[in-house]
């Protein structure tokens, strides 16, 4: 648990806050999606239809028997919401459990014609293929910085320092916030956003502790890190290039990549989008982006990239109520690299944190040091200096929202 006592959860009822929009424009919106770009049935869609509109005032539903590993998981967690509107219970598990219920209502886990059809496939390709460009730029750079260490042997400090960046700001291009309403051409597009200079970017980080985690990483001490991973496309793939210059300057010995076992929060990485992720490099016909898909490819081969999944990271349980042998599993670790939003907020149980609160003493219950590389995208923020809260928020009102900002912060 967190050495603080525990302030009340965000939820959707919170008037005026990008919580309650959440719950009443965007999850409507991104259901509404799911039947405007699938081919389901039209019971399926009625459904889908009838999610979305209950979630602005209507109740929880009880989750059919669906069959899958984690329902009887959830039929305990919704013990303690039953009979609660959508907009009274806390928001992160409304999100959980509205992502889970698509899953039921789309029979994604029922034997039959939609079994692991996974329901924002689309954007997820498409998040890839619009980001192309920023992709091959990125893996020639990559490709340099390993050839550089294999004819030099030196550690490139810069390189692993920009990589960070790279995973941070690649949490910006997260499809969930934007893409109910990318149609309107209004929010930039995939492209835009996934096309940026790090060295521009400097001023909207807002705790910088990337020269903490260099020095960590450089010190022959960590042998092994462990992602928990967000987002499937342009934000894997930074994080795949972040990976495979850790492994190929053999900075680390190992890595495991904590995946998503079902779809979720629409972009959510699980395994089958690692591969997907590196079979669309190859695809590419680009050599750069080749060279860089089948370095990845042969550390999973040998076991020194491993992908793995889990349901405590679908579940709506905050991050110190992890079980045991998970707990157990990531005491082997050297680093924790978390990524996002709405891990971030897991990390926080999704509270009302004061914002100037020492992250240190809430992640406390950790078994390892850990990084937390997240764009924000929430009303959930700690460890930031009252000053610099003063000025963002002069400059940018939907600072804690807009998902232009972001924090590298470290806990040792
Ligand atoms: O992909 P990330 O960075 O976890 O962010 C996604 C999530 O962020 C939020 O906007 C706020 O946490 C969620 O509603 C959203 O789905």
């Amino acid at each position: 648990m967190p050495k603080l006592p525990l302030p009340p959860a965000l939820v959707g009822s919170e008037l005026g806050t990008f919580t309650q929009y959440t719950v009443t424009q965007r999850m409507p919106a991104i259901a509404r999606r799911v039947v405007g770009e699938n081919d389901f049935s039209p019971e399926i869609n009625s459904r889908l239809e009838n999610l979305a509109t209950e979630l602005q005032l209507g109740y929880l539903v009880p989750l059919e028997n669906d069959n899958s590993t984690d329902f009887s998981a959830w039929n305990n967690y919704l013990q303690t919401y039953n009979g609660q509107r959508w907009l009274d219970v806390p928001w992160f598990f409304a999100e959980t459990y509205f992502y889970r219920l698509i899953l039921e209502i789309t029979h994604y886990f029922r034997p039959g014609r939609w079994q692991g059809i996974d329901p924002f496939q689309l954007q997820k390709s498409q998040g890839l293929e619009a980001s192309l460009d920023s992709i091959i730029l990125l893996c020639s750079q990559v490709n340099k910085w390993v050839d550089d260490w294999q004819t030099e042997g030196e550690i490139n400090q810069t390189a692993l320092i920009t990589l960070l960046y790279f995973a941070l700001w690649g949490n910006r291009v997260d499809l969930s916030l934007w893409s109910a309403f990318e149609s309107d051409g209004v929010p930039p597009s995939v492209a835009d956003r996934s096309r940026f200079d790090v060295e521009s970017q400097l001023g909207n980080i807002l705790v910088n502790d990337a020269a903490q985690v260099r020095d960590l990483l450089t010190s022959g001490e960590v042998k092994r890190i462990d992602f928990i991973v967000d987002n499937a496309g342009f934000e894997l793939v930074c994080d795949l290039c972040l990976v495979d210059f850790l492994l190929s300057s053999k900075l680390v010995n190992q890595i495991y990549l904590h995946l998503k076992p079902h779809p979720t929060f629409v972009s959510d990485a699980m395994i089958k989008d690692v591969y997907d992720t590196t079979s669309f490099l190859v695809a590419s016909s680009n050599q750069q982006a080749i060279s860089l898909a089948q370095r990845l490819e042969s550390y999973i081969m040998s076991g020194c990239l491993v992908l793995s999944e889990d349901y405590f990271w679908t579940s709506p349980l905050a991050f110190w109520e992890m079980p045991k042998y998970l707990k157990d599993e990531l005491t082997n670790t050297g680093l924790l690299v978390v990524k996002g939003d709405a891990n971030y907020r897991r990390l926080l149980g999704d509270r009302h944190w004061q914002i100037t609160t020492n992250i240190a003493d809430i992640v406390c219950y950790l078994p390892a040091p850990m990084v937390a590389l997240r764009t924000l995208k929430s009303e959930v923020a700690v460890g930031l200096k009252s000053e610099v809260v003063e000025e963002v928020a002069k400059s940018d009102p939907s600072w804690l929202t807009n998902g232009q900002w972001g924090v590298i912060q470290f806990v040792a």
